[in-house]
């Protein structure tokens, strides 16, 4: 893939293809609505979870030829970073609660040295979409989105995933096994989460799916018209 300049990114080559992985049905007609008849994309089910993620992305890349993979669907927003109905695009994609949990704290997988929790995205491609993004009148924000195998439900999860990353803007459960499976094939990622609900207690009655639904397309319109236009 041409990553090309900054501004200007349309840097998907004529062969290119792009995988975009969601959890559910509901998410990948969303998407399916956003990109229309342009026949560059394929929008596969991921399932649940990153476990499921990762595997059902790996099935994908073996069976296609893609240039770029994109993990997409609705997410819960960190209070005061992302609002119900905005988009978030990110800045890392960061395995939370992927560790171990110790008398003193939680320790990272990077502390205990099995690896990282951290896939960063190709920075200018992130860029390129926040500002094709910015040109709706749906907020976007750029941030680091967690995966977490457990939906956080409480204040004091909440507080601890704020403490363990400061800049964190959404959480979802997919991404980084999604992001898993594209780095073995050496495949650039993206996340993009449009907001159902808050992370904080639950209250599944306060999730606005139809305005997280309505942005996930159109944000699924706007990655069509950076890699097609
Ligand atoms: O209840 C429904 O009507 C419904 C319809 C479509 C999808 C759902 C989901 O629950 C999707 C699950 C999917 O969404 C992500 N998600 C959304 N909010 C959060 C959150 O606060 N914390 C973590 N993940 C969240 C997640 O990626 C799930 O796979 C319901």
């Amino acid at each position: 893939m041409d990553t090309g300049g900054t501004s200007s990114h349309r840097s998907i080559s004529p062969s290119g293809r792009v995988l975009i992985m969601t959890a559910v049905e509901a998410e990948q007609q969303a998407v399916l609505r956003g990109i229309g008849d342009s026949d560059i994309f394929d929008v596969c089910l991921a399932g649940f979870g990153p476990a499921s993620a990762a595997a059902r992305t790996a099935a994908a890349l073996s069976a296609g030829d893609y240039a770029l993979v994109i993990s997409a669907g609705i997410g819960g927003g960190f209070p005061g970073k992302a609002e119900i109905g905005s988009i978030v695009v990110a800045s890392r994609m960061i395995a939370a609660d992927l560790g171990a949990e110790t008398p003193d704290g939680f320790l990272s997988v990077d502390e205990l040295g099995f690896g990282s929790s951290v896939i960063v995205p190709d920075e200018r491609i992130v860029q390129a979409l926040v500002e094709k993004m910015k040109s709706s009148d749906i907020p976007v924000h750029s941030g680091s989105i967690l995966t977490v195998t457990t939906g956080t439900g409480s204040a004091e999860t909440t507080a601890a995933l704020t403490a363990r990353c400061s800049d964190a803007a959404a959480e979802g459960m997919e991404g980084f096994g999604v992001a898993t499976a594209a780095g073995l094939w050496d495949i650039p990622v993206l996340e993009i989460r449009t907001i159902s609900n808050a992370v904080g207690p639950r209250d599944r009655s306060a999730w606005r799916m139809k305005e997280a639904f309505a942005a996930l397309e159109a944000a699924a319109a706007m990655i069509r018209r950076l890699f097609t236009e």
